[in-house]
């Protein structure tokens, strides 16, 4: 996966080259390439903002700058997706829910561009623009205002990069993971434990160490719902029926 960032903070996507997906871009899984916004202005202040029309706080990022720069990213089509226009995401507190779902669903896309926004956000014509030559996701990671796009691309790419084939390990599938379609679907994980047995007094559930695999996933899946339903009963309103094994329906 070909993944393109344009920021006008080009160093705060510095994350991405360590850890998991640092070192799947090192085994060529990720291509990331991040871009400086401001290599597309052409005034001596480098100026990527304006006033608003129609008034109000804040400053907008001007439409001149972003056109050119996707126009540049746009013309470097990669190998693996000559025919395949890319994506654009653009992270906004104003977009529509990134979710699991969603990571999975971007995580199909062979070219991904995330257009990172600050201040009072990109004059609306560049992602209508956009619109008519790729497909434009406007997403949010949760509903709090951040300074800019960047941490929001941190997270996207994180929880879209751990889905690609090759990026976990066997031992790490993502299969189980809270959210992860199927039976784990708007479940969240249980307690999970490791050595020593014992510790400042504490055991571990004996049901863990018994070996019985069978009743081990049982009380799995029953932590998982005793947790969803603690912190996010309004998931298990969306539980799909089909989603639930035979067990889950006696429990
Ligand atoms: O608050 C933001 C500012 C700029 C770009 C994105 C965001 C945001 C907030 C939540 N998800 O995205």
């Amino acid at each position: 996966m070909r993944v393109d960032v344009i920021t006008i903070f080009p160093e705060y996507l510095a994350p991405l080259g360590v850890s998991l997906i640092g070192k799947a871009a090192d085994r060529g899984l990720l291509d990331i390439r991040a871009h400086d916004l401001r290599d597309w202005t052409h005034d001596v202040h480098r100026t990527v903002d304006d006033t608003p029309y129609g008034g109000g706080p804040g400053m907008v990022m001007k439409p001149e700058p972003w056109g050119e720069a996707l126009d540049a990213v746009l013309a470097d089509v990669p190998p693996e997706s000559p025919e395949l226009p890319p994506t654009l995401v653009v992270p906004t507190p104003s977009g529509r829910p990134f979710t699991q779902a969603k990571a999975a669903q971007l995580a199909e896309s062979p070219w991904l561009i995330f257009a990172c926004g600050r201040y009072e956000g990109i004059d609306r014509r560049v992602i209508d623009a956009a619109a008519e030559r790729m497909a434009v996701e406007e997403l949010s990671i949760g509903d709090y205002v951040l300074a800019g796009g960047e941490v929001a691309v941190l997270v996207m790419v994180e929880a879209i990069g751990r889905l690609l084939p090759g990026v976990l390990g066997n031992a790490e599938s993502a299969r189980d993971d809270s959210f992860a379609a199927g039976a784990m679907e708007s479940l969240l994980e249980g307690p999970a434990y490791t050595k020593p047995a014992e510790w400042r007094g504490r055991t571990v559930p004996e049901i863990l160490t018994s070996g019985n695999h069978g009743a081990i996933a049982r009380w799995r899946r029953e932590q998982a719902f005793a947790r969803t339903a603690a912190h996010r009963p309004e998931l298990l309103a969306r539980l799909d029926p089909a989603a639930l094994d035979k067990r889950d329906r006696l429990a």
